[in-house]
Order: C-alpha cells, then structure tokens, then sequence
C-alpha cells in the first residue's frame, strides 16, 4: 500500500500549564477539533499521567488475569449489579456474538444511600476490588483520579475547539459517571464455542464522552473505521492515550463530531491487557445538540438523551443471553 493512514498525535500540554497562553491553547483546541471530525480518533501526548502508574496498572491487570479462575470469579458480577466485577471469556457480548476477553469492570460507586436519581435502577453499586495482586486498589485508585483530572481537560478543549467557553461542560460533568475496564485478551487461536463467539471485541461505538485507552504493546489488536470504510490500526505509542469520542459528544456536536467504530481482533501470540477509561457525563446529564452546532446546520439530527438511560441501554445488550 502507498498510502497508510496514521491518526493525529497531539499534545495537550498547553493545558497542563497554568501560565500558557489562549493563543497556545487555541492551536490545539483546533486540532482537536480537526481530529474529532475526521476520525474521532487520537493519540494524546503531553498529558502529566506518569508513565510509571500507566505502567503500571497494565502490569496489575495481567496478573489478575493469571490468578487461577476460582480466584476470578470470587468477583464476577453476578454478586454485585451484572456490571461490576470480573466477567470470564466469552460472558461480555457484543451484537449477539460472544468477545473474546476477559474483563474486570469499574463503574463510578453508588452506594445504596446515595441521594441520586439512581435509587432502584441496575448500574448502583459498589465496585468489587481484587485483594490480590495486593497493590491492585491503591494503584488503580490513584490512577482514577488522574483520569478524572485529564478528563476535564480534555473536555476543556473541546470546548474551546467548539467556540465554547473553556468551562462548558462542567456542569454536565462534576460527578462523570465514569467507567473503565480492565481487558484481557487471549489470542484468537483457540477459541472454545466458536460458533457464538465473534473477535476479541466485535464492533462498537462507545458510549459517552470520551476513551482513554491505556493499551500494552501489541500491535495489530485495535482497529478503527475511517469515513471511507476501512479498517486502521490503532497501535500502541509509548507514553500516549489512545483517545475517542464516544456517543455523547456525537449527539453534541449534531453529528459534527462522529462516535467512530472500532473493534478487536488479537491474532497475536501474546495475552493482550489493555484499560481503556471512559470519561462520561453524570448519569441525570441531559445532552442535545449545542446551540454553537446549530448555527452550523440548524437541523437536528438528535433528540436530548439522558446519558445513564442510553446507558443502561446499551450495558442491558452487553450480557444479552444468546439463544442456545
Ligand atoms: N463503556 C463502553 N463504551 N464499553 C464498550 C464495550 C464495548 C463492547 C460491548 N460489548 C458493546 O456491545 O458495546
Ligand atoms: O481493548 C481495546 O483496545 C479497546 C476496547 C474497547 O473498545 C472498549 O472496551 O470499548
Ligand atoms: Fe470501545
């Protein structure tokens, strides 16, 4: 091929910098903006999370995924909401097909007294912490909190990259019902049940605002559709997030912004880990077209959606019982 297709690399530190200028900022704002219509996928450099905690939970996550499988499913989600927890290969589907991973989920806590609207809805809960490996909780804790601070960040430039006001989204934001995953993938080579399974994660869009993945060093695993059709790699580069937009910033921008398909197929040798981080807005966060996006097209392509119902939706699809 003559041509291959990279995605952006863009670097945020303007924004990790207090005394960095709006001209600064501005510059990448747009080419957020650029990437977000484009592909709706990128490499994020610049971004203050230490390489040492990104290392890190990789690390923790493939040996979780090591442990024997008793010691596993001491945390499947069957105890908790059907969300939270440790889910065996095979049990997280997607369009009636089976993935091909294994997965221990976390969702922002709810627990049972919270005040929200969540009272009597599936997604309350506390999240189920492995004891073993032993730093499991403490270091993935402290790396939420990284990602929660990146999050913001990242939402302030796409506001800006909008024509918004830097602190837009905050009021949608300032209790993100944030999710992240921790992935582990065999290679596909010898798959049990192989008429009900699909790939290692069949295609998707995500759900919210925006994905951080955190993704090991194998190549060849993640691929994203471009607006011609194809299918790219999304390989790893050392020290970056993979970032995308989810569903939410498509409704958003009134499809100026597209939520891109993409999927897993590991055909590799190695177990891939990878964690991605789901950076949402508030489970009662009502998102409709952006007044600054309709000055563009002033249809509307999307009625408002409440981001924990589309949600629910879409995690009540994730464990659909396929016909046997
Ligand atoms: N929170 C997010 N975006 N999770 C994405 C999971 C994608 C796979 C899932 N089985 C599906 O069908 O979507
Ligand atoms: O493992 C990956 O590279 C991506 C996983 C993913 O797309 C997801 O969990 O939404
Ligand atoms: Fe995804």
């Amino acid at each position: 091929m003559s041509y291959e297709f990279k995605l952006p690399i863009i670097d945020i530190s303007a924004f990790t910098i207090d005394s960095n200028s709006r001209t600064e900022k501005l510059k990448i704002a747009k080419q957020i903006y650029e990437a977000c219509r484009n592909v709706g996928f990128f490499y994020l450099i610049g971004h203050n999370v230490p390489q040492e905690i990104i290392d890190k939970v990789l690390k923790l996550g493939y040996e979780f995924f090591h442990l024997p499988e008793e010691e596993k499913i001491k945390y499947s989600i069957a105890n908790e909401d059907y969300a939270r927890g440790y889910q065996r290969l095979g049990e997280n589907v997607t369009r009636y097909k089976k993935d091909w991973h294994e997965a221990l989920d976390f969702y922002k806590p709810i627990p049972r007294t919270h005040p929200l609207v969540l009272k009597n809805l599936p997604l309350r809960g506390e999240n189920q912490w492995p004891e073993n490996p032993s730093e499991f909780r403490a270091v993935f804790s402290e790396y939420i909190d990284y990602m929660l601070k990146l999050g913001a960040l990242v939402m302030s430039a796409i506001a800006l990259g909008l024509g918004l006001d830097e602190n837009y989204f905050e009021k949608f934001l300032e209790e993100s019902f944030w999710v992240m995953r921790v992935i582990g993938y065999p290679d596909l080579k010898n798959i049990a049940d192989k008429d009900r399974v699909g790939v290692s994660c069949g295609e998707h869009t995500d759900y919210g605002c925006l994905t951080f993945l955190n993704q090991d060093n194998t190549k060849e695993a993640l691929q994203v559709q471009t607006k011609d059709g194809n299918w790219i790699n999304a390989d790893p580069l050392y020290g970056s997030f993979v970032v995308n937009i989810g569903d939410m910033l498509n409704i958003w921008t009134n499809d100026i912004y597209k939520s891109t398909l993409h999927r897993v197929i590991h055909k590799g040798d190695s177990y891939r880990v990878s964690v991605p981080f789901f950076y949402e807005p508030n489970y009662d966060a009502k998102i409709e077209p952006l007044e600054a996006c309709l000055q563009i097209d002033p249809v509307k392509h999307h009625e408002p959606v409440v981001y924990g119902e589309h949600l629910l939706k879409k995690v009540s699809t994730n464990f659909e019982i396929i016909e046997s």
